[in-house]
């Protein structure tokens, strides 16, 4: 285990046959619900496409962000896969389930800036984030937006960890480097982070 500003970065937790099971699990959650491309409160269309499961997707649009129950479709989140659910259950809790697991799909020149995951209830629950596919370089700061940065490389099967003092860092994703996996038949870089919303 790798520590940044009290990130926990977990190398290779997933071996191959566990990817492959859980892109298929996430293949099934975006044929439910399909990834659309966010648009920002001030009218920006995100690089990244996004789905969700579980009780609440994470929104983005006028109304500013928010969680909501469901897809833009109308139809409800997909639940989320037992695959991601077991992870949970490893690094964080037995008991209390998410009630998001946002799902980023990032194509090659998609990117997220730095941010706080800070529209959730209850930051005393860690964000739990798992990596697929691609290489993506991911950018830690401090809980201050102008704190120093530190960048790692998260690869397919990375599980990153998000709590206690650390749980409201920013963090972002600088770019992928496409091509750099073989788990995505089309290429391209997934990211799960699991939530407890309210
Ligand atoms: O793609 C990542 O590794 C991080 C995604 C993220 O920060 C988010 O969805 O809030
Ligand atoms: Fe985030």
């Amino acid at each position: 285990m790798i520590e940044i500003n009290g990130v926990e970065v977990h190398k290779g937790w997933l071996d191959r046959a566990a990817q492959e099971a859980m892109a298929g699990d996430l293949r099934r959650v975006a044929l439910a619900a399909p990834f659309f491309q966010p648009v920002t409160p001030w009218g920006k269309p995100m690089s990244v496409r996004m789905t969700a499961a579980g009780k609440y997707g994470w929104m983005t649009g006028k109304g500013g962000y928010h969680y909501a129950a469901r897809h833009p479709s109308g139809v409800a989140w997909p639940p989320i896969p037992e695959s991601v659910l077991a992870v949970w259950r490893r690094f964080v809790s037995a008991e209390r389930m998410p009630d998001c697991c946002l799902v980023n799909y990032y194509g090659e020149k998609a990117r997220m800036g730095l941010h706080r995951d800070a529209d959730e209830a209850d930051f005393s629950w860690p964000v739990l984030s798992i990596s697929l596919g691609d290489p993506g370089l991911f950018r830690i700061g401090g809980t201050e937006r102008g704190d120093p940065t530190r960048s790692v490389l998260l690869e397919s099967g990375d599980v990153v960890l998000m709590g206690g003092p650390a749980r409201l860092v920013h963090h972002g994703v600088d770019r992928i480097r496409f091509g750099g996996s073989t788990l995505l038949p089309k290429g391209g870089r997934i990211n799960l982070t699991c939530r407890v919303v309210d």
